[in-house]
């Protein structure tokens, strides 16, 4: 779930940046929209604690963010927060599986070889665990983020912008694929977009629609 009441975010600049408040139930289904600048990275940076609001407040997963301290809202973040970012920012470094791996290590806990095999294998992608990112086509790499940020069955999945750049099909695709996890892991799920064709495709959703008056 996650619930928002007067939010706010006031930069180093002075301007600040109001949001509407939303109620969205575990499990259900938020869309950002607004025009580039209207602030929906800004509000996945709130959710996720990565940003701290400078005025009311947002619960996320039961978690009042504001209320943790630094440390401790790192280790929240790694385990509560699954976040689909925009570039995937995969390690070009290490394999599939080794992107995998530092989730664990980012949260502190073992590696979990079966769940990352499960996670992969959920989406098809369990074959290329060995690959490093380079080699893997567009779409595959965007399993892999998806199953990266599945991995330890976050109650939020926070995707920014998921179909930017994906032609009609692969956007339809890559939504459905979206969608569908999150469903099965009960996630509340957050799409940030200025995609028109992502309101029509996720029927039923809420919209929190930014202006952009910062
Ligand atoms: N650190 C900062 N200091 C001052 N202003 C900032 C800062 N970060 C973001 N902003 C401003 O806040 C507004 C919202 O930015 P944000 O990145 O959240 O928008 P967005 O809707 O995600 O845009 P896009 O679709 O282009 O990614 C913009 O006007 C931006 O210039």
């Amino acid at each position: 779930m996650i619930h928002t009441r007067d939010l706010a975010c006031r930069f180093a600049d002075g301007r600040t940046l109001r949001f509407a408040d939303v109620d969205v139930p575990q499990g259900g289904t938020l869309l950002l929209r607004g025009p580039s600048g209207s602030g929906k990275s800004t509000w996945l940076a709130l959710a996720a604690g990565l940003l701290s609001a400078t005025g009311g407040e947002m619960v996320v997963a039961g978690q009042s963010v504001g209320a943790l301290a630094p440390a401790a809202r790192d280790a929240w973040r790694a385990r509560t927060i699954g976040f689909l970012p925009q570039r995937l920012l995969l390690s070009e470094a290490l394999t599939v599986a080794g992107n995998l791996g530092l989730v664990f290590f980012a949260a502190g806990l073992p590696l979990d070889k079966v769940a990352m095999h499960h996670t992969l294998d959920a989406l098809g992608v369990a074959h290329l665990a060995a690959r490093k990112p380079a080699r893997l086509s567009g779409g595959e790499a965007q399993r892999v983020a998806l199953a990266r940020a599945l991995l330890l069955r976050p109650r939020v999945i926070l995707a920014d912008e998921p179909t930017a750049s994906l032609d009609d099909a692969a956007c339809a695709a890559a939504l459905t694929l979206l969608r569908e996890r999150a469903q099965a892991a009960g996630a509340t799920l957050v799409i940030a977009t200025h995609d028109a064709r992502v309101l029509q495709a996720v029927p039923g959703a809420q919209v929190l629609a930014m202006r952009g008056d910062a």
